[in-house]
């Protein structure tokens, strides 16, 4: 359970299967309807909805090495909505990426209980994943890069360069396919490791700092062409990150996770509408959830 509790956040319980309790930032007058709500529902505010994408209970990971133990991630409850935008912050060493990778199956959890799209094993194409450094083959050109997961997979060439040139159109590289990945700029190869981890239409985006090796300037536009990009695709996406005002920017939910061991310390709504303009950065409501969640952080450090 989440430790905060104020007038300001309300519980909410959805009716899937699994109960998904998260906790949510409101205004005063928001808090007033919803307590309105609760006492005519009995006490919890309940919305029909689609099983969730993703389901962890309780899921721990301890890493055991010959310098000691590491509990990694501990008691993790987390549903994420299919089509959601999830990002992930905290200090450094609180698990993020161990969070990602084991949602990712790139680690095992030690414990608990992981489901993505109604199963507990990882299938074949159901995700992409996407790192802070693109990680592309210097020696392929950028089309072969984007449609590598297809050769992978032994689809012919032609097919192969269709699809290449159609991700390049929409993460915007079109004119660039022919190029090898040190003729771009940092932005565009981050691009081209974007279209690499859709090209195969994933159910869910795994993104690990993806913007962190860019120059802010650049990053505000990747945010941008980020948020595009998902809207276009609408893939469930969870996407690590350091920067608060990136993490809220593009999440309709904000993870703030604590260390030793890496637990989820609260959840935070953020409700702007979309598309979401670079000026929304600049206003009230979007400083203060990154004044609140910057305190939170301060706390935990
Ligand atoms: N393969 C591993 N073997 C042993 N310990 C590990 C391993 N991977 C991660 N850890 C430990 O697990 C903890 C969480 O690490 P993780 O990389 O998930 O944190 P993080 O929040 O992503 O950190 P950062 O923001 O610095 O990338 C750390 O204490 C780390 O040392």
């Amino acid at each position: 359970m989440p430790p905060e509790r104020s007038a300001f956040w309300a519980r909410n319980r959805t009716t899937t299967s699994i109960p998904t309790l998260s906790w949510k930032r409101l205004s005063v007058s928001e808090f007033a309807t919803r307590r309105n709500e609760r006492q005519a529902s009995g006490g919890w505010i309940v919305a029909a909805k689609q099983p969730p994408k993703i389901v962890l209970r309780d899921v721990e990971k301890v890493f055991k090495t010959s310098s000691g133990t590491t509990n990694a991630l501990s008691g993790i409850n987390l549903s994420i909505e299919e089509g959601e935008f999830v990002s992930l912050l905290g200090p450094s060493g609180c698990g993020k990426t161990t969070l990602l990778r084991t949602i990712g199956g790139l680690e095992t959890h030690t414990s608990g209980f992981m489901e993505i799209g109604g199963k507990s094993e990882h299938r074949e194409g159901v995700l992409g994943i996407a790192f802070q450094d693109a990680n592309l083959f210097p020696w392929l050109r950028i089309e072969d890069n984007i449609a590598l997961p297809l050769r992978l997979s032994g689809v012919g060439k032609t097919e192969r360069r269709a699809k290449a040139a159609e991700l390049a159109g929409l993460v915007g590289l079109t004119g660039f396919e022919k190029r090898y990945p040190r003729e771009l700029s940092g932005g565009m190869r981050q691009r081209a490791a974007i279209a690499r981890a859709l090209i195969r239409k994933p159910e869910v985006l795994l993104m690990d700092e993806p913007f962190g090796a860019l120059d802010a300037m650049t990053r505000d536009d990747m945010n941008l062409e980020m948020q595009r990009i998902w809207l276009e695709r609408r893939c469930t996406t969870v996407m690590v990150t350091h920067s608060i005002s990136e993490a809220v920017f593009l999440g309709d939910r904000v993870v703030l996770m604590s260390p030793r061991p890496g637990k989820i310390d609260v959840i935070v709504d953020v409700r702007f509408p979309r598309p979401r303009p670079v000026s929304l950065q600049s206003t009230s409501e979007f400083q203060e959830i990154v004044r609140y969640l910057r305190q939170k952080l301060g706390e935990i450090h």
